[in-house]
């Protein structure tokens, strides 16, 4: 099985669908923002004392290390900033786009402080999905909506998609 890439905005569900997918297909797990944790530190303390840039360089290194074959991938929800981590995911892997719009991503959210950037002002945070909206569908092979869906439900769909 070709690695997976679970992409899509802050709050979409990569990271509680990654773990259902791994349950039901049995292929190995991995969350790009665990592993910057587990090798960088907090991902808040990142962005407060080495800075946003730092952070997309780590998440660059980690996405360098994952194979090409056999996993789920959950990935952090900037990693459509660089067209390096682009072309490291449509080499080898599939890139399924978990697509939210922005009000349910608010409603999912709330106050959330551990995402760094959902700390900014609402008219940043959509600008910010505004610019990423294309770079998500431009990259995926699959597409699917994630609105009024539980994340069983989502699992299952991509499922449909991979048998
Ligand atoms: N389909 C869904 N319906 C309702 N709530 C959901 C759904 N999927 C995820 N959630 C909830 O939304 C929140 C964010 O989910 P999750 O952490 O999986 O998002 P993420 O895409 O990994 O975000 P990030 O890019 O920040 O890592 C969690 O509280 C989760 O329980
Ligand atoms: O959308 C983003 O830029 C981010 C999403 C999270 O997954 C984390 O990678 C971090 O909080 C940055
Ligand atoms: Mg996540």
């Amino acid at each position: 099985m070709k690695t997976i890439y679970l992409t899509g905005f802050m709050g979409s569900g990569k990271s509680t669908v990654g773990e259902l997918l791994h349950r039901k297909t049995g292929a190995q797990y991995l969350d790009t923002d665990q592993l910057v944790v587990e090798k960088y530190g907090a991902i808040a303390a990142i962005f407060e004392n080495e800075g946003e840039n730092q952070f997309r360089h780590y998440e660059t290194e980690v996405l360098r290390d994952i194979p090409e074959t056999g996993y789920i991938v959950s990935t952090g929800g900037g990693i459509v900033e660089r067209e390096e981590n682009i072309t490291l995911m449509n080499k080898s892997g599939l890139v399924i786009y978990l697509d939210t719009s922005f009000e349910e991503v608010a409603r999912r959210l709330g106050n959330d402080t551990e995402r760094p950037l959902w700390g900014k002002t609402v008219l940043e945070k959509k600008k910010l999905y505004k610019r990423r909206y294309e770079w998500y569908t431009e990259t995926a092979d699959i597409r699917i909506s994630t609105d009024g869906k539980s994340p069983t439900e989502i699992t299952d769909e991509i499922m449909d998609y991979l048998t």
